[in-house]
């Protein structure tokens, strides 16, 4: 089975009857989210929040009933994939465009499961390129301002046009190569008047569940800041 849809389905044996689920987006989170639809056809009772238009379609299409935020009293478990994971469970996302919204019900959830196969596993942060999403207004200069922690960046483009997200902002995929201390740059670049949200999740991981091309799996918990156990 593809590892990605191994570490997805024991995600799901994480929920339980009456949770307010929170549905990642990507082609990890797509396996968790067919595997909740399938535990709601045997007669699972949750709701859940996506975190994209494309998870609300698929949750839509998979039987999960789907609540706004005004409905609900915080979220229970949120399942999402990633970037790229160090050993402290800090994260790189965005690479899907759906950041904003990953960030926004991850900080609302009781507990985090990141789902990945092995290749997102990294000894440091900042080979895949940190996605940046600003304000279209004024995005010329946020840009400049960017290009103080690393070249090249780029504006995210789909089918030749800038790729808009969700919230109607760019994405700037800024290559940075390493990044020795997430936190501080994470708020450096929050700092950046035009800058929406940048893809660093710090500290916001409870558990990662990595998948294996031979079909095991490793959970990964965050026991207290900074540190990791498997
Ligand atoms: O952050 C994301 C979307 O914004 C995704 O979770 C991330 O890009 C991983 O995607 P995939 O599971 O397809 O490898």
């Amino acid at each position: 089975m593809d590892s990605k849809r191994i570490a997805a389905e024991h995600a799901v044996t994480y929920i339980e009857d009456g949770m307010v689920v929170g549905l990642g987006t990507g082609s990890t989170a797509y396996w968790a989210i067919q595997k909740i639809g399938e535990r709601i056809k045997g007669g699972l009772k949750v709701r859940a929040v996506a975190t994209s238009r494309q998870s609300e379609r698929l949750a839509v299409e998979n039987g999960i009933p789907l609540v706004g935020f005004d409905e609900i009293n915080g979220i229970d478990l949120t399942i999402d994939g990633a970037d790229e994971v160090d050993q402290d469970l800090n994260l790189i996302k965005g690479g899907g465009g759906a950041l904003l919204r990953e960030k926004i019900v991850a900080a609302s959830s009781r507990k985090v499961i990141i789902i990945a196969d092995e290749s997102k596993l990294v000894g440091q942060l900042g080979a895949f390129p940190l996605p940046v999403e600003i304000a279209v207004f004024g995005s010329p200069l946020t840009l400049q301002h960017l290009g103080r922690f690393g070249r090249p960046l780029k504006l995210r483009a789909a089918d030749g046009q800038p790729f808009i997200t969700d919230n109607g902002n760019y994405i700037i995929d800024c290559q940075l190569n390493a990044i020795p201390h997430p936190l501080k740059l994470h708020d450096e670049i929050n700092a950046i008047p035009g800058v929406v949200v940048n893809g660093l999740f710090v500290q916001m991981a409870d558990l990662v569940i990595i998948g294996r091309h031979d079909g095991t799996i490793n959970e990964l918990i965050r026991t207290k800041p900074g540190t990791a156990q498997s």
